[in-house]
């Protein structure tokens, strides 16, 4: 097997937050939220692997782990070999800019800026010139399908656009990962199952490797090649949909397929036919 993009060992992450000291403390001292224990993990490139968990078991922590946004506690995170604690600040930031891209649930777009100037701000960053940075953001644009919205402002679109430009605006770059954390979840259902055609036609063909939270096991089982199940802080399952299905390690695994239609995925031999974008 190729060798793993990412890969986590023992990773823990602990929050000590003063703002939960009166409900934790203990003779004034604060008792840590356990937000992430033990884990275990490998992430390939090409990889769409999606992390589901309840509300708090940790799926966000873990996610901005993988890019040192939060660093764990102990344990190692690497990327691509380097191990992301062992990296300075500079380092870390050339690391996010050069392979890294995240999608919010928040769009978290710059309302004082065009659509275009939008999709092409990770490009200014990155020194690309006017000219050549507006071109490549049109192109990107194309692709989700909002090149007649170029001029106009964030708040002139729906919600459902405002998301297409926020993943043009992660892929203008290029990165060899994708980040998103609930990123489809604020959208009405019918817009929602788009933006996931969107991504998985994006995704056709290429090598970028996708991290993607979601609380919702049709999404996960929709989009993940894998899919990690999170319970309180730890990794109960991770595998390929069917196996999650046909042998749910946990009571609480076999919980979260409970109001899914999961015939497709029972007979692993039509799965690869299921999706035919994928
Ligand atoms: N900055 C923080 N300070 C203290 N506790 C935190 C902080 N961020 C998260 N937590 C706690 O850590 C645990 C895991 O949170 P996290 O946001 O990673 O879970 P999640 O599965 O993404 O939840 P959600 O689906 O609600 O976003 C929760 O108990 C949460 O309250």
């Amino acid at each position: 097997m190729s060798q793993p993009l990412f890969e986590l060992r023992a990773v823990d992450k602990d929050y000590y937050s003063t703002r939960r000291k009166s409900i934790f403390s203990r003779r004034g001292k604060s008792v840590p939220v356990k937000a992430l224990q033990d884990i275990h993990l490998q992430i390939f490139a090409g990889e769409i692997f999606v992390i589901v968990g309840l509300s708090g078991s940790g799926k966000s922590t873990l996610l901005r782990t993988l890019n040192h946004l939060i660093p764990a506690t102990s344990g190692d995170v690497t990327f691509q070999g380097r191990a992301l604690a062992t990296l300075s600040e500079h380092e870390l930031i050339a690391l996010r800019r050069q392979h890294m891209s995240m999608v919010f649930q928040s769009f978290a777009l710059f309302d004082e800026r065009t659509v275009l100037e939008n999709v092409a701000f990770g490009l200014e960053v990155a020194g690309i010139p006017r000219e050549a940075r507006e071109a490549r953001a049109l192109t990107m644009l194309e692709k989700v399908g909002l090149a007649q919205v170029a001029e106009q402002y964030p708040h002139q679109l729906s919600g459902g656009m405002q998301q297409r430009v926020g993943l043009a605006r992660a892929l203008v770059v290029e990165p060899t990962v994708l980040l998103m954390d609930e990123a489809f979840s604020a959208l009405d259902p019918i817009i929602r199952r788009e933006m996931q055609s969107l991504l998985l036609m994006l995704q056709t063909g290429s090598q970028r490797t996708i991290v993607f939270v979601t609380h919702d096991m049709e999404e996960a089982l929709r989009l993940g090649s894998r899919i990690a199940i999170m319970e309180k802080g730890k990794l109960v399952q991770v595998g390929k949909p069917e196996v999650l299905i046909n042998t749910p390690a946990t009571p609480y695994v076999r919980h979260f397929f409970s109001g899914v239609d999961v015939s497709r995925w029972q007979l692993a031999e039509n799965y690869a036919d299921i999706w035919g974008t994928r």
